[in-house]
Formats: C-alpha cells, sequence, structure tokens
C-alpha cells in the first residue's frame, strides 16, 4: 500500500528544520520519501491525500496516562491528590471490571486520535483488555501493568506484569510495547522495588513510576526512609539499571536532580494534572540543563479532565514562562518537542517515531489551518503550540494506517463507544 500525501506544509520536528511546503510518500507501514518536488510519487501511489491548507506534523505522543481513567473524568474534581486517590479513584476502580477497563481505554484512545496523538504510554490493571483495545483501534502503545505492594498479593500482580510482557510485547504488528509499572516509592517498598528494578534489567525493558508529585509524598519517604523519593529510587540502583520513565517530578531538590545526570529515560511532566490538583510547578527548566529529557504527558482524565496534548502542550509553556517571569523561556518549538522527539526518547520509540523522516514509521496528523483562529500563518510552530486545539486535527494515521479522516474514526464506531462509556460510568461511580 502507497499513500501520498501532496501539497500539504510539513513540519518534520527534525533539529534545525523549518516548515516547507511539500509531499510525503506513505508505503505499509513507514514514511519512504519526504520533500518538496519528489520524483514520480504520483505514478507510485494507490491513494492520494490532498494536503491543501494542511499542515502534516509527527503525531503526539503522551508519555503518562491511566487510560480507563476516561470513565472518571469529572467525578472528583477539586480536591487533593490523597483525598482524590484514596477516597473517590480507587473505590471507583475496585468496581471496574474488565469489559469496563477496555471501554474506558476505547474511550481514551478515541479522545486521542481525535486530539492528534498516535502513540501514549499506560499504566492501569487488566492489560489485557487494554491491549486488545490498542490492538483493534491500531494506535501505539507502552503498556505497564501497575503495581501497588500494601496488600499481600504483589506477587499476583507481578505474574499478571510478566504476563502482559510475555503476551504482548511487540504484538500488533509491533505496535505495542511493555515496561514495568511500579506505581510510586510511597506504594512500594524497597524488596519488591529491588526486585522488579532486577527483572526489568535483565528483560531489558524500562520501568514506568510516579515519582515526587506532591509534599505530602516527600514527607512520606522522608519519615519512612529518611531521605527523598528521588534518593529512594537512586539507592535501590534504579538510574543505572533501567530505562526509567518518571511521571511528574515536581518536587525534586537540586541533589535530586544531579542524581538523575546520566539517566537512561527521562520525565515526563503532565502540567495540566499538576495545575489542576496543585501539586505544584515542575522544574523543567533545571532538568533540561542537568540533560534530563522531559517529555509531555497529560495524565489519566480522572485528574486531568481530557487527554488533549495540545492543551498540554499549551500548558507547559504557559507555565514555565510564568515561573520563569520570562516569556523568552520554552518558545514554541521546544515545547512541541517536548510533546513528539523528547517524549518518544520516554518510550524508548524515537528511532521508530517523534519527527517524520524516510525510514521512520509513519504516525503522523494533518492540521486543518483554514479555520479563523488559525490564519494568517506567520509562523507555523507559534499557531501549533499556542492557538491549536485538538479538535483542529483532521487526520491521524498510525503505523501507515489511517485512523481517522476528516474527523472520522475509521477503526472506532464511536456510537456505540458513547453508549457503553455512559452506562458504565454511571454504574461505576453511583453511591460512592
Ligand atoms: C495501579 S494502576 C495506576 C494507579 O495510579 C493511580 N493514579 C492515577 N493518577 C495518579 C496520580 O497522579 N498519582 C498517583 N496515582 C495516580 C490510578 O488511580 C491507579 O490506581
Ligand atoms: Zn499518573
Amino acid at each position: 500500500m502507497r499513500t501520498l500525501i501532496q501539497n500539504v506544509q510539513i513540519l518534520t520536528m527534525k533539529k534545525g528544520e523549518k516548515s516547507f511546503h511539500g509531499e510525503l510518500l506513505i508505503e505499509n507501514d513507514r514514511i519512504s520519501a519526504i520533500g518538496t518536488n519528489l520524483p514520480k510519487t504520483e505514478a507510485k501511489a494507490n491513494k492520494i491525500i490532498d494536503g491543501k491548507g494542511m499542515l502534516a506534523m509527527p503525531g503526539l505522543i503522551n508519555a503518562h496516562q491511566h487510560t480507563p481513567m476516561s470513565l472518571l473524568k469529572g467525578f472528583s474534581d477539586d480536591c487533593k491528590l490523597m483525598e482524590w486517590l484514596e477516597h473517590k479513584m480507587l473505590p471507583a476502580e475496585a468496581r471496574m471490571t474488565p469489559e469496563d477497563i477496555y471501554w474506558g481505554a476505547k474511550l481514551a484512545m478515541a479522545e486521542m486520535i481525535k486530539s492528534g496523538t498516535t502513540a501514549f504510554a499506560d499504566m492501569y490493571v487488566h492489560m489485557n483488555e487494554i491491549a486488545a483495545a490498542v490492538q483493534e483501534t491500531g494506535m501505539r502503545a507502552s503498556l505497564t501493568r501497575g503495581l501497588v505492594f500494601m496488600q499481600n498479593d504483589g506477587g499476583k500482580r507481578l505474574t499478571e506484569a510478566l504476563d502482559l510482557i510475555d503476551r504482548w510485547h511487540g504484538q500488533a504488528d509491533g505496535r505495542i510495547t511493555t515496561m514495568f509499572g511500579p506505581h510510586a516509592p510511597y506504594t512500594c517498598p524497597p524488596e519488591p522495588l529491588a526486585e522488579i528494578i532486577k527483572l526489568a534489567s535483565q528483560k531489558n525493558l524500562p520501568i514506568h513510576i510516579h515519582l515526587a508529585e506532591t509534599v505530602e509524598e516527600v514527607a512520606k519517604i522522608k519519615t519512612k526512609y529518611n531521605c527523598s523519593p528521588t534518593a529512594y529510587l537512586h539507592n535501590l540502583g534504579l538510574f543505572t539499571e533501567a530505562h526509567t520513565l518518571l511521571a511528574h517530578g515536581v518536587h525534586l531538590t537540586h541533589g535530586d536532580i544531579q542524581l538523575l545526570r546520566g539517566m537512561k529515560g527521562g520525565v515526563a511532566h503532565n502540567p495540566v494534572s499538576n495545575m489542576k490538583l496543585g501539586c505544584g510547578i515542575a522544574p523543567v527548566a533545571a532538568l533540561i540543563d542537568t540533560s534530563v529529557t522531559v517529555g509531555l504527558g497529560t495524565d489519566g482524565s480522572g485528574s486531568a479532565s481530557t487527554v488533549d496534548m495540545f492543551e498540554g502542550i499549551k500548558a507547559a509553556a504557559w507555565m514555565q514562562k510564568m515561573e520563569a517571569g520570562d516569556p523568552s523561556v520554552f518558545p514554541a518549538h521546544q515545547v512541541l518537542e517536548m510533546a513528539t522527539a523528547e517524549s518518544a526518547k520516554l518510550l524508548r520509540l524515537d528511532h521508530e517515531t517523534g519527527t517524520l523522516e524516510a525510514g521512520k514509521k509513519a504516525d503522523l496528523i494533518l492540521v486543518d489551518m483554514n479555520k479563523p483562529h488559525l490564519q494568517p500563518v506567520h509562523h507555523v510552530e507559534s499557531l501549533l503550540a499556542y492557538a491549536v486545539n485538538g479538535s483542529d486535527v483532521d487526520t491521524t494515521i498510525v503505523n501507515g494506517k489511517l485512523l481517522m479522516q476528516g474527523r472520522k474514526l475509521l477503526t472506532i464506531d464511536e456510537e456505540e463507544l458513547l453508549h457503553q462509556a455512559a452506562i458504565r460510568a454511571r454504574r461505576i461511580v453511583d453511591g460512592i
């Protein structure tokens, strides 16, 4: 199958490359050619997409998500993280059936496809159902069985994590990869955490974990282990043993950031969730100055209310400009890079996605720029970072396959999805 997208403005997100008018040829799952006036592309194509008025860019990569929490959006807002988690989310999650997880995950995937996300990192439970939803929807995902060791059934959960890895790593035409997912320093004692780090190192698989999200977490770990959450993970060898995706990293001291220097992986910054839960402002500039990779995530819509990465892009830029008291920090190109190429590094997918290049996977979106709020186009990247909304995405392509065109979902029955989500969400929260 060869698809040609012609007559389109292209932003590759390759370092130092400006946007240009041209064409892009997709052969099966990969980009085979990209540029201006490519020779004989029309003759080679089975399908032609006219990109007039559109902007082609790499699909956005959501580096931290809990997809089934889409069923809990708006259920508990305006309260502190621990209260939100312990009194609202956990009781609701205890009522979710595997089928609820499947439909909740699919609901988040529909929202992601419709707002320009092509790949995401997920941490949750009942991962077979989430993997099945990924297989059907056509998205790319790095899946993690979240591991909480507060009760005695941690062993069973670890077995489930290993089962996810055995069954799904590399499946769905390679669109699914897996990680280990110890939930957070405050839910994972040293012994099981050390075991997980050893397993991740042996299997050469990454670890996805929440870190230093609240001041309460920092105080808890200090009381329990007499160190910071970051030092706790460092002392267990995490940052040298495994590629690590750290979600949040809000409360990091200068000393903590030094412990992250040279780590494989990096930090998923979740500005919307952090602001909405009143957690604080992550030291993104200091992390980047220390050569720590910082990608962008939304967190689940149970906290963030939305998994629209274009909202995250705006929030990240504005939050850092405000914090620095300097509008020149985090310019448009840099925040777009966080949501694409840098997030790809966190998912260990940068050899395949994150930029538009011949040879890479065809994971890309077309943004419809022919709208009042997106005209005139002085600087494409400024509009993408500060003016585009998720609903401006017209077309979403993953692994060379169209998942949405003209805003119509092509792999999901939207009507059935909305019906299932509504009845299930009502049942789950009823009486909590
Ligand atoms: C064991 S699966 C994942 C687990 O994480 C919970 N969760 C969702 N968002 C957050 C967050 O911001 N901080 C900590 N934990 C979070 C989710 O409810 C699941 O129980
Ligand atoms: Zn989270």
